[in-house]
């Protein structure tokens, strides 16, 4: 039997959070051999609410579940914690870009940033969720200076899943065909959807389909699709919000399929031009723990022009919340 690892999750008591938890729980996150304690965190307010998740995990009897806690402070939150989710931070409502939200949101992740460094494993992956996830993210990372920066990633799984699905059901195909696609950027409304790099059963996605299709509707599609369904819902996306984070770290711990890769918000290194430093979604493959940008993709002027209004748009972000970077 392994040893169990903890995984921190905020906004344990909202809906994503009731998508989640049950499936870290289960094994779905770190494999169905791994026992996990969950430190779930969430605001004095909803500690009742808390309370009720953690009855309903205990009443799940999981094999794998050793432990929950439930608390209010994030530094027993992140108490050695192996996995951090950052999922607690106020959702959009309608008409609202996720940027709107910088201003309620960030000072929760450079207090949750400090709690991370004073208290996490030193190794500790963080996935943050909370909108605006790439900004928050950064926020998160340089209040954090004894972690390592590569460790704070930010969620464009679920952008990834919705840009595979779109191809599968344009080109009638099993979602199983659509491999290798990535989504460049913000998680915003900026982000790129790239089908160029893209393929459907090994060939070149965009070679698939027609040029007005990707330009007019797939890429719109995708960057709206949050949007869409605050529309049709009342309440942005949960379960499908909650499966792409369990992919994301799933992937992070456990290795990425092998020939295709997953788009991660990552610490950019320069690749591709971006500037450094910015939390900006790129291809990437896992192994042993650690993710790596795939290199050498071609993009060509459509697409860099799209990279650089993403990029361009990270850069105002980050300059708006420039007194909460240390
Ligand atoms: N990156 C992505 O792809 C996606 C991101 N999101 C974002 O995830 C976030 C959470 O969404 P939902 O679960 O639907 O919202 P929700 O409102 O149902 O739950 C949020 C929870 O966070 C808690 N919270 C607020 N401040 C906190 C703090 N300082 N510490 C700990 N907990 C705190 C709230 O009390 C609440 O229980 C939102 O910002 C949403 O926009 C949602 C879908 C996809
Ligand atoms: O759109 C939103 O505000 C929630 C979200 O990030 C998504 O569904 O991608």
């Amino acid at each position: 039997m392994k040893q169990p690892v903890r995984v921190a999750v905020t906004g344990a008591a909202g809906q994503i959070g009731y998508a989640l938890l049950f499936r870290i729980a289960s094994g779905a996150m770190l494999g169905d051999d791994q026992p996990v304690i969950l430190q779930l965190l969430d605001i004095t307010p909803a500690m009742d609410a808390l309370q009720g998740v953690k009855m309903e995990l205990d009443d799940c009897a999981f094999p794998l579940l050793q432990d929950v806690i439930c608390t209010d402070d994030p530094n027993v939150a992140f108490k050695d914690t192996d996995y951090a989710l950052l999922v607690g931070a106020r959702p959009r409502g309608p008409g609202m870009e996720r940027k709107d939200l910088l201003e309620a949101n960030a000072a929760i992740f450079s207090v949750q940033g400090k709690a991370l460094n004073d208290n996490a494993s030193k190794d500790v992956k963080v996935l943050v969720v909370g909108n605006p996830a790439n900004t928050n993210s950064l926020i998160a990372q340089r209040n954090a200076p004894d972690l390592k920066p590569r460790n704070f990633t930010a969620m464009t799984r679920l952008d990834h899943n919705r840009a595979m699905s779109q191809v599968a059901q344009k080109l009638d195909k099993a979602i199983t065909e659509v491999t290798h696609m990535t989504i460049w950027g913000n998680h915003s409304s900026t982000q790129y959807p790239d089908l160029y790099n893209a393929k459907v059963s090994g060939a070149t996605a965009i070679d698939n389909v027609e040029q007005d299709w990707f330009e007019n509707d797939f890429i719109p599609t995708v960057q709206q699709r949050g949007a869409a369904i605050i529309k049709a819902r009342g309440a942005s996306s949960a379960a499908s919000a909650a499966n792409a984070a369990i992919g994301h770290m799933r992937d992070w711990a456990l290795g990425s399929n092998d020939n295709d890769w997953v788009s991660m918000a990552v610490y950019s290194d320069g690749s591709y031009g971006v500037e450094k430093g910015l939390i900006f979604s790129f291809p990437c493959v896992c192994k042993n723990g650690d993710w790596e940008i795939v290199q050498g993709l071609e993009l060509n002027d459509f697409s860099k022009d799209k990279l650089k209004a993403t990029e361009k748009e990270l850069a105002e972000e980050r300059d708006a919340v420039s007194h909460l970077l240390p």
